[in-house]
């Protein structure tokens, strides 16, 4: 089993800086796009008012588009399925707090007890665990959360029957099953293969994969600034 890479947390530098491209979001076509229905976040009560997650940039659907090519070129008949695209930050800011709920629970342990006893040992470790898995809600427009703006996307892989692609972990889990070379070691299994799948098509186009993440990509954040070697990000909070 393989680790997770340089990247503690999900923050970076705020020497990355931004330029912001000033590019439209715009709905991910879903005639084009298996999407997660019903949306997982959604489903959960996160607060989107009148938005919906299933946007990105122009520059993004573009490669996005280009990525299931490459995909259906190695492929023929798998498509890619998104997950999670655009988040405002009031989303990651309910998600963050959900996440850490979730995972105090699975150690029999109550949220709002820890909630109330931040500096306890069991509230530092649960919310490191959570932030290694979620980026900081952070409203300062130096640092903004990856989806939030429009170039960050949560992608799996549905086979030519359009069943789900056995990629080992679900979405989400905040364990070390999620580094994306969990399974490297393991070739009677089918999910390293189907990782590189998908992060292979995800490349082809330009695409960054989070360290730490086997489903997560994006173009032209901060994340994809520092992993590309390129000196300024394209897209800030929208
Ligand atoms: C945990 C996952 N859904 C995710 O999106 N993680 C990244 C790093 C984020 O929160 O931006
Ligand atoms: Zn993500």
């Amino acid at each position: 089993m393989s680790g997770g890479g340089e990247l503690g947390r999900t923050e970076l530098p705020e020497s990355i800086a931004i330029r912001e491209c000033g590019e439209s979001l715009v709905p991910i076509p879903a005639d084009r796009f298996a999407l997660t229905q019903p949306h997982a976040y959604g489903s959960l009560g996160a607060p989107y008012g009148n938005r919906s997650p299933y946007c990105i940039r122009t520059g993004v659907l573009k490669r996005l588009i280009a990525a299931q090519s490459y995909l259906q070129q190695d492929a023929p008949g798998w498509t890619l399925q998104i997950f999670d695209a655009y988040r405002p930050i009031a989303v990651q800011r309910f998600m963050v707090d959900h996440a850490f709920a979730e995972l105090a629970r699975a150690q029999g342990r109550d949220p709002d007890a820890l909630r109330a006893d931040p500096e306890s040992a069991a509230a530092i470790a649960i919310w490191q665990q959570v932030f290694e898995f979620w980026a900081p809600p952070s409203s300062n427009p130096a640092t903004p959360p990856p989806h939030s703006t429009g170039a960050a996307l949560d992608v799996t892989l549905l086979d030519a029957t359009g069943a789900p692609a056995a990629m080992g972990s679900p979405i989400d889990e905040c364990s070390p099953r999620s580094y994306p070379d969990h399974f490297r070691d393991c070739p009677e299994l089918p999910y390293h293969a189907h990782r590189q799948l998908l992060a292979g098509a995800m490349r082809a186009a330009g695409f960054v994969r989070h360290p730490r993440e086997w489903w997560h990509f994006s173009w032209g954040d901060r994340l994809w600034a520092q992993l590309s070697g390129t000196a300024i990000a394209h897209y800030g909070s929208i």
